[in-house]
């Protein structure tokens, strides 16, 4: 079914969401700012003066907390694409799903009011805001839903949490850290995230450890206790050079009372990002962007702190494949070069034509952001593997983009994820849509190209990446494909199809009902 609502059931859909409204004992304007909204929409909503698809709908019923209208809940969202055509116009850049949820985590560390302005509106920073709000922090979006104020409560409410909110993320995995200064026993549930095979969570409990933290991970959950931990008179060196575990290092040593030294840190663009806003509560960073970090701890943090994540690299290599494969000319803002810069000295090898704008400065003040230009381009396929690697390298995520790129180029390309075991497997999903994909092992692909794209019906795999990369190959395809079950997109793009429909794509969303 698709998700418009038309005619006389405006009128009475209109009328329900009132009388839900005025239950829960809202205004209108309050409606509206729980929905990223104005009064003036919500008003025109409920005299059914206004087209509502059945998705608002779903978050009405959401944000009223109402059977009625919670009807566009009843099943999974889906997309219907009707391929072939070519993107154009020029589309921003939005603000990264792994350093907003890794700020959500570190608003912990201070009793001050946290604000965070443009906060990704995903899934997933809905889990763990659902997450914080069980345990008693208090939130609220300003701003027509762009910002994110949060306020801990005195007392943190350990034992209400949202169990099920939490398992669907692996970020969950980042309250260790902070909500060791908060309690001396606590319990988190095993963590979710993308099914990309093992994800260890060693390095973590292992650097966690050297704080004082002790994990006994029994019954599907991580049970942590805090004890007097050991001077800390030699450098935690992580054993593998991850983001999550750099960050929680980080979140434990903000508010360790000395100096930590953290070797083998991910520079990557989160941990910067988290970095910087740390300093903003008063945490002094030394070596940010390098493998070694020191963090002067700062027992007790009472600071209001207000602060703008930076732009996503991994959703700016998206828009990048989009337009490769679409072979469309397109204008992608606010794209943080020095996370990208690698991929692009790849891309330019295999023949990309593109322009960038120069440099200027993210909201947070440090972050180098560019305006890119990209435009159709005959393709060669690169002459070595691409390989991810922890950064200044290709990013990890943005490796299945390149399985789409690929497939637009003429020759083989090899690609070799060496991390995930999962996750090369999920590339071999284009086959049905035309391309020439084949698995070596699990780890490694063969991408023969160029590709003619056709459409198809598909279910979204359970990994965020390879599912957008499937969503693109469909753009290119001629005619109407299908992609079920988009909960993993919406997990990390914040509007993805309205967004690509606003630069030429012709996307519809609906869900079964
Ligand atoms: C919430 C969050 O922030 N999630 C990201 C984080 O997960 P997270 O930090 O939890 O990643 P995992 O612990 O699952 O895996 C990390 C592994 O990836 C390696 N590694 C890391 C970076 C890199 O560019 N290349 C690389 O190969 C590390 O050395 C490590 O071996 O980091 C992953 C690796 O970047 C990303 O896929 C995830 O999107
Ligand atoms: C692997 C990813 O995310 P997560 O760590 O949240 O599963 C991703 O962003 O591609």
């Amino acid at each position: 079914m698709v998700c418009r609502v038309t005619g006389d059931y405006l009128t009475r859909i209109g009328t329900l969401i009132r009388t839900a409204r005025q239950h829960r004992g809202w205004s209108q304007a309050q409606l509206g700012e729980a929905l990223g909204t104005s009064q003036s929409a919500v008003n025109r909503i409920e005299q059914g003066k206004q087209n509502v698809s059945l998705e608002m709908i779903a978050r009405i019923g959401e944000a009223l907390n109402s059977e009625i209208v919670s009807l566009g809940y009843s099943g999974p969202m889906h997309l219907r694409v009707t391929g072939g055509t070519r993107l154009s116009g020029a589309i921003d850049v939005r603000s990264s799903k792994n350093a907003c949820v890794a700020i959500l985590c570190a608003s912990l560390l201070t009793t001050g009011r946290t604000t965070i302005r443009s906060v990704a509106r995903i899934e997933e920073v809905y889990r763990i805001l659902e997450v914080l709000t069980s345990i008693g922090v208090k939130s609220r979006w300003l701003n027509d839903g762009r910002d994110l104020e949060l306020t801990p409560p005195a007392e943190l409410d350990l034992a209400a949490m949202d169990v099920d909110a939490a398992r669907r993320t692996r970020s969950v995995l980042m309250f260790l850290g902070p909500l060791m200064h908060r309690a001396q026993h606590f319990a988190i549930p095993y963590a979710g995230g993308c099914d990309l095979g093992t994800r260890t969570v060693q390095p973590h409990l292992t650097a966690l450890r050297r704080f004082g933290l002790e994990v006994a991970t029994t019954g599907g959950a991580y049970h942590a206790s805090v004890e007097p931990g050991a001077p800390l008179d030699r450098p935690i060196v992580l054993t593998e050079r991850g983001d999550t575990v750099t960050e929680n290092a980080l979140l434990a040593a903000a508010r360790h009372d000395g100096v930590s030294v953290i070797r083998n840190a991910s520079p990557n663009y989160m941990v910067q990002d988290l970095c910087f806003f740390l300093e903003k509560l008063g945490v002094r960073i030394e070596g940010i962007g390098t493998t070694t970090l020191t963090v002067h701890g700062v027992p007790q943090i009472s600071r209001d702190v207000d602060y703008t994540p930076a732009e996503d690299p991994v959703e700016a290599m998206s828009l990048l494949a989009a337009a490769v494969v679409t072979s469309s000319e397109l204008t992608i803002r606010r794209v943080p070069i020095e996370f990208l810069e690698i991929e692009l000295a790849v891309l330019e090898g295999m023949g990309l034509d593109y322009d960038r704008s120069p440099e200027y400065r993210a909201h947070n003040g440090q972050t180098r952001l560019v305006d890119l230009t990209v435009r159709p381009s005959k393709l060669s396929a690169p002459i070595d593997t691409i390989h991810p690697m922890p950064f200044p390298g290709i990013n990890i995520d943005n490796v299945p983009f390149f399985a789409a790129i690929a497939a637009a180029a003429n020759g083989t390309t090899m690609i070799h994820d060496w991390v995930y075991d999962n996750r090369a497997i999920y590339l071999t999903e284009l086959t049905r849509l035309g391309a020439d994909v084949k698995l070596l092992d699990p780890h490694r692909v063969l991408v023969q190209g160029p590709t003619r794209w056709r459409a198809a019906e598909m279910m979204c795999p359970p990994a965020l990446r390879p599912a957008v990369v499937i969503l693109l190959a469909m753009l290119a395809a001629q005619g109407t494909s299908v992609l079920r079950n988009v909960y993993v997109i919406n997990r990390g793009y914040e509007d993805l199809a309205e967004r690509l429909n606003s630069i030429g794509a012709q996307i519809e969303t609906f869900r079964d009902i």
